[in-house]
């Protein structure tokens, strides 16, 4: 799909912010380089001018001996002086730009990040919104080019308004001709310039499926699978195949673009010579200096440049322009879950608990409910296991619990008070949480640690004493770097951790903070026995006063639980202790049974 002219026009729109962002970045750079730009912008006129003064002038000399040479000397040394300062303009030029662009980048990649900390999970499970924050966040180079496309446009915007007065005031006429002559050559230059971008952006999945053939033929994320099931032959295959036909389709466009642009160019040059024609007669005449034909000359030729590359730049800017729609939007997007004005205070210590009213939830990218009817009261200082097959929705009702998500339906009571009352922060703050996809940052143990309460970072004793909770301790004292040791490969001085390792790392985030309520989600499973055993021992040991819920596929680690939930496609289908429920003879009975007589 190609950009309309209404596309183009819309996305010319977006300008005027773009240049009120610029301008917030650095207002000073920005002005250094407008100033600079015009002078830019004006001394190519002044260069042929005085260009055509020398040369009358040195006729004048050829005809005259006799005349002094003071004269030609003075011309030739502000020759000499403009190119010096369009040079070197030029070079600072190239380095505001490039300072400017450095931090625009900066700055808007910034923004980017803090507007979409801001923002909740249920905006990044819609795909459009996905998509929307991943261009704005590739396109922060693009931003930095358009950045010099803008400025470049302006300062031969400039020139070419300059020459124009020139050719009206030697003879409106000579502007007419050339325009029209031109426009075909113009005209063409949109078009294929047009038809590039349209093609490039027809290849944006293939190219895409390129760069992941070969991130997976060649990274380190796929080498072990790679390798034993000897895949690089069928990657590096799919991979030409896709590239040529890529390639096959730019030749062809190519090659025609280069036919007919060619054949197009042929009025602009007739037209050329028309105009030489006519200006050569004055020559004749007498009625113009060979310094004046020089200057004429000069800037036609000049012009003819300057407006193809405006016509090929007025695409390039429109193509950038467009994706500012995309950065703009981004930041209108506004979150969902939000503050109430004056929220109330958070319990300590919570008398009653968390209470579940009919709470129902359902994913916005999905018709299903992930929970439905939940009715249950987590009480303080209450130990609550949550079991039930993949997907029968364990982790999303700890996401509600955590306000990750609001209920679709029913709500979520604190203290006798909806969830939605007390600030999020208070209530995030009073939560340890760990995920079962928590994250392995590739920085060092402390910070890994520390990133459950990232205010501590700095607080050696309190990280030691985490890891010793969590038994990430003796791992950590066994390494090189110990507490500033760089974990994972993706750093030269990083070292991997096997899977259960890193899991009581990241189990250590949980005792960073004094929280009222901690909430395991699925943390053990990659250990061993023993050390699940342990974990949890230490776990209801330290935790005892606290609240705390558990999702565990381990029923030797659920039965530890105070009250156990059965959740069933989002329902609870089972509530009580690990004795009661054994008694019931029930699901839970059944799935015990089930993994006790794989240990017999
Ligand atoms: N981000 C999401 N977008 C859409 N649907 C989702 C999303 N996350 C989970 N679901 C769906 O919601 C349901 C409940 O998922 P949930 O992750 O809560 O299950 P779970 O009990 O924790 O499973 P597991 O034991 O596999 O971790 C599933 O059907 C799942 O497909």
């Amino acid at each position: 799909m190609g950009l309309t002219v209404r596309d183009r026009l819309v996305a010319y729109r977006n300008l005027p912010k773009f240049f009120s962002l610029v301008w917030k970045v650095s207002p000073g750079l920005t002005l250094v380089n407008i100033l600079i730009r015009i002078l830019q912008a004006i001394i190519p006129l002044g260069l042929l001018s005085v260009g055509k003064y020398i040369i009358d002038e040195a006729i004048a000399i050829t005809h005259n001996r006799a005349l002094p040479y003071n004269h030609l000397w003075k011309l030739i040394a502000i020759e000499f002086i403009l190119i010096l300062v369009l040079i070197i303009l030029g070079k600072v030029t190239s380095l505001i730009d490039e300072l400017l662009g450095e931090r625009l980048t900066n700055d808007t990649t910034n923004m980017i990040m803090q507007h979409a900390a801001k923002l909740d999970l249920v905006q990044f499970e819609n795909s459009q919104f996905y998509d929307k924050l991943e261009r704005a966040r590739q396109q922060t180079s693009g931003r930095a080019i358009l950045l010099t496309h803008v400025f470049s446009q302006v300062q031969d915007l400039i020139t070419i308004t300059s020459y124009v007065v020139v050719l009206v005031a030697f003879n409106p006429w000579v502007i007419i001709i050339l325009l029209s002559v031109a426009l075909p050559s113009l005209l063409g230059e949109f078009y294929y310039n047009n038809k590039n971008y349209a093609l490039l952006r027809s290849q944006t999945q293939a190219r895409r499926e390129l760069d992941y053939l070969s991130l997976v033929a060649s990274s380190d994320v796929a080498a072990k699978e790679v390798r034993l099931f000897d895949l690089s032959g069928f990657f590096i295959n799919k991979f030409k195949k896709i590239s040529h036909s890529l390639y096959d389709a730019k030749r062809k466009f190519g090659v025609k673009r280069v036919v007919v642009s060619s054949l197009i160019s042929i009025p602009g040059v007739v037209g050329f010579y028309i105009v030489f024609f006519f200006i050569i007669q004055r020559v004749l005449q007498g009625t113009l200096t060979i310094g004046g034909l020089t200057l004429l000359l000069g800037t036609i030729r000049q012009l003819g440049g300057l407006m193809q590359n405006s016509a090929r730049r007025f695409n390039a800017v429109a193509q950038g322009a467009i994706y500012l729609t995309d950065f703009f939007d981004f930041f209108k997007i506004m979150p969902s879950i939000t503050i109430p004005n004056n929220p109330r205070p958070f319990p300590d210590p919570i008398v009653s608990g968390f209470t579940f009213e009919d709470v129902g939830f359902k994913y916005s990218n999905s018709d299903k409910w992930a929970n439905r009817h939940l009715n249950f009261t987590l009480r303080p200082g209450e130990k609550l296991a949550l079991v039930g097959e993949n997907g029968a929705g364990k982790t999303t009702l700890v996401k509600l619990l955590v306000r990750l998500y609001d209920p679709t339906e029913g709500r979520i009571t604190l203290d006798g008070y909806d969830l939605k009352e007390y600030n999020i922060e208070d209530i995030r703050k009073q939560m340890g949480i760990i995920f079962q996809d928590f994250i392995k940052y590739q920085m060092p143990a402390s910070i890994n640690i520390a990133i459950g309460d990232i205010a501590e970072v700095d607080e050696e004793k309190l990280i030691i004493s985490a890891a010793k909770q969590s038994l990430a301790h003796p791992i950590i004292d066994r390494m090189p770097g110990k507490y500033q040791q760089m974990l994972g490969s993706h750093f030269d001085t990083g070292v991997e951790l096997s899977g259960g390792e890193w899991q009581k790392v990241a189990l250590a985030r949980a005792y960073m903070r004094d929280s009222q309520i901690v909430i395991l989600d699925e943390p053990t499973a990659a250990l061993d026995a023993r050390s699940e055993y342990e974990v949890f021992k230490r776990f209801s040991d330290i935790t005892d006063k606290k609240t705390a819920v558990l999702i565990s596929h381990r029923f030797s680690t659920v039965r530890m639980a105070d009250r156990i939930i059965v959740l069933d496609k989002g329902e609870i289908l089972e509530i009580g202790s690990h004795e009661e429920l054994l008694q019931r003879g029930d699901r839970y009975a059944e799935l015990f049974e089930l993994q006790a007589a794989g240990y017999k």
